[in-house]
């Protein structure tokens, strides 16, 4: 939509609207992690999965678009807006259980990409032992529940691969994207700001049409600890946790400073050992805690921030992390709220916002729609799970073989730009290695 239009575009069912969650029997996750993917059909598939636990779902109860300033407030009224017209039974009660929407939002709000939240009529949840489905249906629809075996035929069709890839730039070519970055280098050198991050798209054409779902089994298969997402033509596996909101607590798993793993595992400890020493990638990753610490503050009772990050290994990176926590105050602000508050962080943005945001929109070049925006769920209850859309691709919804990948980096005063390169293109692996196969 429109990023000016301040107003929500809703289509919402015209009654009343059931939502119903029941127990299911669904296989243990640690013998079958891949349970809830294997659930989704090729069609606009939603997923929010991490080592086989989380929610999957399908179908369109509802749809809200927002875009400006005021996209994450105008959609949470719209949300709240829409449960006044459910009735709701849930047989379940745990977090993730109940009518959900999921969303994703543009990182920058003058983006004509904008937000969007789908409210699925079907989902699946599995937490540890426990597992459910969920039906949202207008009240007139007398349906029974979906059984299992029903519900494993939904996905039943084949997953196709998308064949070979072309590779292509996006925006900028690397060498112009250099001097983005060494410019950027130049102005905080000259006080202008303490850091900033860029970032780069490059597009992929396939051979054959995407079936989101072959992506979605790669990258929870390869970055198991990664949260893998789907949201509106927005497919991912992000480490970044921007915020997750669960009766009254909050967790947000900050990531800044990174460097290539090597594949060997004694090179990748001293790489490791290195990092949490390096005194750029500390101060890169002190902004991003700072930020997170500083914009939850005011919704918590208390918090509490690690004086030290840990590094956290990926397949493709190590990344230094911190997971600031915080109790909320009561009433207890919803996650999309929290969100609102949080996003952009200094690990997406820079430090001062503002001024970083500013210096993004002058000499990025790129429109980076919802890649390093908000992207997640949300709950009846106002709790969820707040993603940063990060090692991500846009679906073309116009063209199913066009994808565009993105991946961004911090820049500071000792940033060296062919680095800041090889570190976007380890950052784009998951990516590329989810279109391959
Ligand atoms: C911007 C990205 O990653 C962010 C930037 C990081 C960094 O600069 O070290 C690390 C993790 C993320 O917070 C990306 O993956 O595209």
């Amino acid at each position: 939509m429109n990023a000016n239009q301040p107003t929500p575009v809703a289509h919402v069912p015209a009654g009343r609207v059931v939502a119903r969650t029941t127990p299911l029997d669904l296989p243990d996750a640690a013998t079958d992690p891949g349970t809830l993917l294997d659930l989704l059909p090729a069609e606009s598939p939603l997923s929010w999965v991490r080592r086989g636990d989380g929610i999957v779902a399908w179908g369109e109860l509802a749809r809200v678009e927002v875009g400006g300033d005021g996209q994450f407030a105008h959609a949470e009224q719209a949300w709240t807006r829409l449960l006044r017209t459910m009735t709701v039974h849930d047989d379940v009660r745990a977090p993730g259980t109940g009518p959900v929407a999921f969303g994703s939002f543009s990182f920058d709000p003058a983006s004509p990409a904008g937000g969007t939240l789908v409210v699925p009529r079907v989902v699946v949840g599995r937490r540890g032992p426990l597992a459910w489905v969920t039906t949202l249906a207008e009240e007139d629809d007398d349906a029974p529940q979906p059984t299992l075996a029903e519900l494993l035929r939904v996905g039943a069709a084949p997953v196709t691969s998308p064949g070979p890839v072309t590779y292509t730039d996006g925006s900028l070519t690397p060498e112009a994207w250099l001097d983005v970055v060494a410019d950027a280098v130049a102005r905080i050198r000259d006080g202008a700001v303490d850091k900033v991050v860029l970032a780069r798209d490059v597009r992929a054409r396939t051979a054959r049409p995407v079936d989101p779902r072959h992506l979605l089994a790669r990258l929870a298969e390869r970055f198991a600890g990664c949260w893998t997402f789907s949201v509106d033509g927005l497919v991912g596996a992000t480490p970044e946790l921007l915020v997750r909101s669960e009766k009254g607590l909050v967790i947000s798993r900050v990531l800044a400073g990174t460097v290539r793993r090597t594949g060997d595992d004694d090179a990748d400890l001293a790489r490791a050992a290195h990092l949490s020493h390096s005194s750029k990638d500390l101060e890169e990753h002190e902004y991003a805690v700072s930020s997170v610490a500083q914009a939850l503050s005011p919704f918590c009772t208390s918090t509490n921030v690690p004086e030290t990050p840990f590094v956290l290994h990926l397949p493709n990176v190590l990344h230094l992390a911190t997971d600031v926590t915080g109790v909320l105050a009561p009433p207890g602000a919803s996650s999309l709220a929290l969100a609102d508050a949080l996003a952009p962080t200094a690990a997406v943005c820079g430090t001062p916002t503002a001024v970083a945001r500013d210096l993004i929109r002058e000499i990025e070049h790129l429109d980076r729609a919802r890649y390093a925006g908000a992207v997640g769920w949300l709950g009846a209850d106002g709790d969820g799970e707040w993603g940063i859309g990060l090692r991500s691709a846009e679906l073309d919804p116009e063209d199913p073989h066009e994808l565009r990948l993105f991946a961004g980096c911090g820049i500071v005063a000792a940033s060296v730009p062919d680095d800041e390169l090889a570190e976007t293109e380890a950052k784009l692996e998951p990516m590329r290695y989810a279109l391959d196969g």
